[in-house]
C-alpha cells in the first residue's frame, strides 16, 4: 500500500535516505530499526508527506503522497518530540482540531486513551512533562485510526508502565481495527514483540528486512562453564560474551552445524535464542 521508488532525501551535500525501494503491506505492524543518523526520522517525514522526496518517489495505494490530500488524511505521523499542537493550545482543541481534520478520527476512542494516560483535556501541551506529551502524541495517533500509522520512537521519556499501556493499547486497537503501523525505536529487545515484520535502516540504505524469528535466527547463544565456551567458541564469530561468575554466555553469529551441535551437547552446553541488540550491534557495524 505504501511505496516507494529509488527514493532519495538529501539535506544539501548530506544523503539521508539513498534510492530506496520499499513496499510495506496494508494491515501489519512494522519496526524500523537503526542507529542516530540512519535515516529513519527522514523517511518517516517523507513517507508522511511532510517532506518532499529529493529524487524518486513515494505512494499511497498507487497515488503520490507529497501534497496529496486525498493521501495525507490517511496517514499520521507522530513525531520524536511528542508535540501534535502548539505549545499554548489546550488538549481537548488539539484532538477537536484533529477530529475536523481526520476522517477516521475517533472521539470516543481518544477519551477512553485520555484516561488510560491519565492525561488532563484541559491542560496545554507545554504543561506537559515529557513522558506525558509523549503519551499524548500516542493518543493523537492512535485515535487517528489513519490508514498508515507511524510513531518515530512514540515511547521516548515514558516510564515503563507507560510504555506496556502503549503496547497493550496499540494490539488491543490493531486488532479492533487492523491497519498498517510503522515504529521506529531503539527500545530494540522490549519493542520487538509488537512487530511482525522489522526494517534495519543503515546509512540511509535498507540493510535487512523480515520477521523478528529470522532475524533471531541469524544468531545463536551459547551458555557453560567459561573454560568450556571459550573453547567450543574458538574459529566462530563471537558477537557478544557476558559472564555471570564461573558461568559464561556468548553470542554466536549464524548457525550452528551439526558436529558443533552434538559438542554442545556432550558438553553440556545450553545452546538459546540470542538478544536482537547483539545482532543489530553486528549488522550495523559494531560498538564504535
Ligand atoms: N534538517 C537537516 N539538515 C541537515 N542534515 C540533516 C537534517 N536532518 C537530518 N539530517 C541528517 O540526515 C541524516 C539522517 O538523519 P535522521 O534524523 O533521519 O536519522 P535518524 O535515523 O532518525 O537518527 P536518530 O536515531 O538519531 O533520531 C543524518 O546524517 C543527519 O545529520
Amino acid at each position: 500500500m505504501i511505496a516507494t521508488n529509488a527514493l532519495q532525501v538529501r539535506y544539501g551535500d548530506t544523503i539521508a535516505v539513498h534510492d530506496l525501494d520499499l513496499e510495506l503491506a496494508a494491515g501489519r505492524i512494522y519496526g524500523l530499526l537503526g542507529r542516530n543518523g540512519a535515516g529513519k526520522t527522514s523517511l518517516l517525514s517523507t513517507l508522511a508527506g511532510f517532506r518532499k522526496p529529493s529524487a524518486g518517489t513515494v505512494t499511497l495505494d498507487g497515488r503520490p503522497v507529497f501534497e496529496t490530500l486525498e493521501s495525507t488524511s490517511r496517514i499520521c505521523l507522530i513525531g520524536d518530540d511528542g508535540a501534535v499542537g502548539d505549545g499554548t493550545d489546550r488538549l481537548r482543541d488539539i484532538l477537536d482540531m484533529a477530529a475536523t481534520l481526520r476522517p477516521g478520527f475517533d472521539t470516543g476512542y481518544a477519551a477512553h486513551l485520555m484516561d488510560r494516560f491519565a492525561l488532563d483535556r484541559k491542560k496545554t501541551l507545554g504543561a506537559l512533562s515529557r513522558g506525558q506529551r509523549s503519551a499524548f502524541g500516542v493518543v493523537a495517533g492512535l485515535a487517528s485510526r489513519a490508514a498508515l500509522t507511524m510513531f518515530d520512537e512514540a515511547h521516548l521519556g515514558m516510564d515503563a508502565p507507560t510504555r506496556q499501556l502503549f503496547a497493550d493499547e496499540l494490539l488491543a486497537d490493531y486488532g479492533a481495527h487492523p491497519r498498517t503501523f510503522l515504529l521506529s525505536t531503539h527500545l530494540i529487545e522490549e519493542q520487538s514483540p509488537l512487530f511482525e515484520q522489522v526494517l534495519i535502516l543503515h546509512e540511509g540504505r535498507l540493510l535487512w528486512r523480515g520477521d523478528v524469528d529470522d532475524l533471531r535466527s541469524r544468531g545463536i547463544a551459547v551458555t557453560g562453564p567459561a573454560s568450556v565456551v571459550d573453547d567450543f567458541v574458538y574459529g566462530l564469530t563471537v558477537l557478544a560474551e557476558r559472564a555471570l561468575g564461573p558461568t559464561k554466555q556468548v553470542t554466536l553469529y549464524g548457525d550452528l552445524d551439526d558436529e558443533h551441535r552434538k559438542l554442545a551437547a556432550r558438553y553440556g552446553l545450553e545452546l538459546g535464542p540470542v538478544a536482537l541488540q547483539d545482532l543489530f550491534i553486528h549488522l550495523t557495524g559494531g560498538v564504535p
